[in-house]
């Protein structure tokens, strides 16, 4: 794997207010990258350095051999900005297409690649309607149509779902799923819960500092964990539960929340536990294998 950017010693002041504070991290050709953390972290201030529109006060960024902003990134790297426009009085295609020319392609490949990347997002049917005659859902989905023109290496999409219903975000989530691998994605969002299916890598920014960087985290955690929501959690059920064969270690992470930390047994330990519970004709909410984000980053 080669690394597509490489960020070291960043900082960012906006006069006395310290954005990002010695941030350092690589990112992998192909891999899908959660940038999270709370308002106020520096996800945006760093997306922006990232894309070249803001200058960092010191430090380094390679993009793929070149610094942010440099023109040979033009079409390797896009973003979408948390707060992207779009023009009420033109059409979607209008508008990509103008986008499309900006990139250098002629009047024929920037008709080409804007009904390409309208039927990416699913919306080739609203070619020829205005912006302003869209919902919002749809409008996102325009521009995020606007950043996969021209095929770039790199896309980052700063808050690519917020705000939007739960079919339209799926709906987003899907279309990044289906292009991941190929293209390098950097998506930024405060809901940790949005991301983890998504993403191999978490970037975990709070207060300006990178406090957690965890590469392929479903490759390495998935299977020796499972979350296990139940019904009247009681200190009771914790202690048949960690009397299961294979179980290293208990840690309750909510009231109603346990995740368990298991060897591998001959028996799924899922199967187990499963078993377990009907025994005890107890009830559970939920049982997922593997740890969410959250738990991941936060419980040890
Ligand atoms: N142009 C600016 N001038 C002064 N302070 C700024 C500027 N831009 C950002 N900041 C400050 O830098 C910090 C990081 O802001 P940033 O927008 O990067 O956070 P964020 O993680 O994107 O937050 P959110 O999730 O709310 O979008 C905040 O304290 C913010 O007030």
């Amino acid at each position: 794997m080669s690394t597509v950017i490489e960020v070291k010693s960043l900082s960012k002041t906006f006069g006395t207010k310290r954005a990002l504070d010695n941030v350092e991290f690589k990112i992998e050709k192909g891999s899908t990258v959660a940038l999270v953390g709370p308002n106020g972290a520096g996800k945006t201030t760093l997306f922006s350095i990232v894309c070249g529109y803001l200058k960092p006060s010191s430090g380094t960024i390679d993009i793929l051999g070149h610094r942010p902003g440099d023109a040979s990134l033009f079409d390797k790297i896009s973003a979408l900005p948390q707060d992207a426009q779009l023009d009420p009085k033109f059409s979607v295609l209008q508008q990509l297409t103008f986008f499309a020319k900006l990139q250098g392609m002629s009047g024929k490949a920037a008709l080409e690649d804007t009904k390409r990347v309208l039927t990416l997002v699913d919306l080739a049917h609203v070619a020829n309607s205005k912006t302003s005659e869209l919902s919002h859902g749809m409008r996102k989905r325009v521009c995020i149509a606007q950043a996969l023109l021209g095929s770039p290496e790199i896309v980052l999409l700063d808050e690519a779902t917020a705000g939007l219903d739960p079919k339209n975000a799926k709906a987003i989530r899907s279309l990044i799923a289906s292009l991941q691998g190929d293209i390098t994605f950097i998506l930024s969002s405060h809901d940790l819960s949005e991301l983890e299916r998504l993403c191999d890598t978490v970037l975990y920014l709070e207060q300006g500092q990178l406090s957690s960087h965890q590469s392929d985290l479903h490759k390495t955690e998935q299977g020796s964990f499972v979350t296990l929501q139940m019904l009247n959690l009681d200190a009771d059920m914790q202690d048949k539960i960690s009397n299961l064969a294979g179980v290293r270690h208990i840690k309750q992470t909510q009231s109603d929340e346990l995740v368990i930390e298991y060897t591998k047994q001959p028996q799924p330990f899922d199967l187990s536990l499963l078993a377990l519970i009907h025994e005890h004709k107890w009830t559970y909410k939920q049982l997922v294998n593997g740890r969410t984000l959250e738990n991941q980053l936060f419980v040890d």
